[in-house]
């Protein structure tokens, strides 16, 4: 500690850490007030990084892109810390998002043919055709005018999505509805789950298995994970019987696929290449890891969608014109699933700068294994480096007037001479996301399909910007919810 603190000498942040706790006093408070505290330290000690003790674990928070490009390119150097993803792996599990060293290195290996561009060419058609129904739900269940948050609908659709795509599940009869039980208890689950992560960091002692377990969230966090796993198992159990009954019908995965969701279906999805034979890479105890990984990840997308449809009801003119956009590229006929939603730019570029105001992993952290320097900072090695992206995004030499919501930041011409890691909501380097060009193509159609539908009006109590209030547990999200209303496309002059 000395060492480390005398190598910290020159990085500014509180001093005095105490004894046991370090600066965690700085932390303590309700909950929903921590990234209103990590805003606070930003302005009193930034920009540049800030030290910070975590108890007895010394930390720096970073922000500028300029610092946060060496530590995310490390190869080597960096793993994901026990004090942040222990609690993460006690519902995730050990896999992908968790994992370090060579046990990630051979998971990633495994899961990255489940996410080539060629397999989701054909994510693409499922996308598009799922979009399409989830739009018809939400206008069959969320009655015009009335205020809902939209986030539930969106945690059942990227959930059963990920169980059509990923693991070759059969389409479900409906696009997804929070009015299935299995579905809806799930979603609870990963909800409370997520809750309990940020409190057991917060709270270190919760640490320590022991004293988890006896406490309300260890039993929480218990609940949650049965229901994640039981449903991880399910799916594992139905996809080795298919297999099963595919071998004995004398099925040949390698023949030409006569229609292209069938083609996904049988060959290409994560748990056919993990369970068929296609790839020996990993065990059966850690490809349930990985399921139980791909369910829970995918509440990022269904957080980003919420945000999107809250800054299409916020910003009419912008809604107006991705609805404008869309009509013009569902006329053209006979395009490819994948061909019309790379030809929604305009849609792209509205979901970018949604992450980039409302990034959902606001904070990520890497703990250093050897000394990473910065531009006039050394960070000597057992150190956390907590990424603060959310400060990074609104970093005013690269994103001027950094509050404004404005899709057209993304426009080519406008991206000219920015920082590589300026914008970085699905991380970057060997540890970036996995699931991103899944995560684009998935919102793009969810979107697309929406504005085609729905006009997104203001929900009650979020009738303008200053209204929303941000609040974080592992996810960032609005205190009181996604609240927006829908009424169907009527085709009125401001539709
Ligand atoms: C808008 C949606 C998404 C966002 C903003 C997002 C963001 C991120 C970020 C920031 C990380 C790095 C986390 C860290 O370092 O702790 C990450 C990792 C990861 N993401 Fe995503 N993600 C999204 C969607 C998805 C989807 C749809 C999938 C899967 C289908 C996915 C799978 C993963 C996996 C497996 C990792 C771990 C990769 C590794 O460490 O090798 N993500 N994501």
């Amino acid at each position: 500690r000395v060492k480390v603190t005398s190598l910290l000498a020159a990085v500014p942040g509180p001093s005095y850490p105490l004894p046991l706790i370090g600066h965690l006093i700085y932390m303590f408070g309700p909950m929903d007030g921590i990234l209103d505290r990590g805003i606070r330290l930003y302005r009193t000690y930034g920009p540049g990084p800030i030290k910070f003790w975590i108890g007895e674990w010394p930390s720096v928070q970073i922000m500028r892109p300029e610092d946060i490009e060496p530590v995310l390119n490390s190869q080597k150097e960096v793993e994901k810390p026990d004090l942040i993803y222990k609690p993460v792996r006690a519902f995730f599990g050990d896999g992908l998002i968790t994992l370090n060293g060579d046990a990630w290195f051979k998971h990633r290996r495994a899961l990255t043919p489940a996410f080539h561009f060629s397999v989701l060419e054909r994510y693409a058609g499922i996308f598009t055709r799922r979009a399409a129904a989830f739009a018809d739900l939400l206008l069959a269940e969320v009655p015009a005018d009335k205020t809902v948050n939209i986030m539930k609908f969106h945690s059942a659709f990227v959930t059963e999505t990920i169980m059509e795509t990923a693991f070759g599940m059969p389409p479900a009869s409906r696009a997804s509805s929070v009015q299935n039980k299995e579905m809806s208890d799930l979603v609870r689950a990963t909800e409370d789950a997520f809750g309990v992560i940020v409190h057991r960091i917060f709270h270190p002692w919760l640490l320590i298995d022991a004293l988890f377990k006896l406490s309300h969230s260890g039993r929480v966090n218990q609940r949650a994970e049965a229901i994640i796993t039981r449903h991880a198992k399910a799916v594992i159990a139905q996809k080795k019987l298919e297999l099963q009954q595919r071998r004995a019908a004398g099925d040949d995965d390698d023949a030409p696929d006569a229609d292209e969701d069938a083609g996904v279906r049988k060959k290409y999805t994560f748990l056919d290449m993990a369970l068929g034979g296609k790839s020996d890479v990993l065990s059966d105890a850690e490809i349930l890891e990985e399921v139980r990984t791909l369910i829970a990840v995918q509440q990022t997308s269904a957080s980003t969608l919420s945000f999107i449809m809250v800054m299409l009801a916020l910003n009419p003119e912008v809604q107006q014109r991705a609805r404008a956009e869309v009509r013009e590229v569902d006329a053209i006929e006979g395009l490819h699933p994948l061909d019309r939603l790379k030809r929604l730019k305009y849609v792209e570029r509205v979901i970018k700068e949604t992450m980039r105001l409302y990034p959902i992993t606001a904070i990520f952290s890497r703990k250093l294994k050897d000394e990473v320097h910065l531009p006039g900072h050394t960070l000597p090695a057992g150190v956390l480096a907590t990424m603060f992206i959310y400060m990074t995004h609104r970093d005013d030499r690269h994103w001027p007037d950094p509050e404004r919501f404005d899709p057209d930041r993304f426009l080519p011409d406008n991206c000219v001479g920015r920082h590589p890691y300026a914008y970085v909501p699905f991380s970057a380097g060997p540890r970036n996301c996995i699931g991103q060009r899944y995560a684009m193509l998935q919102m793009k159609a969810v979107v697309a399909a929406v504005v085609a539908k729905c006009v997104v009006l203001p929900g009650r109590g979020l009738e303008s910007r200053d209204k929303i209030r941000l609040n974080m547990d592992t996810f960032l999200y609005i205190k009181g919810g996604f609240n927006v209303r829908l009424k169907p496309v009527g085709g009125g002059l401001f539709e």
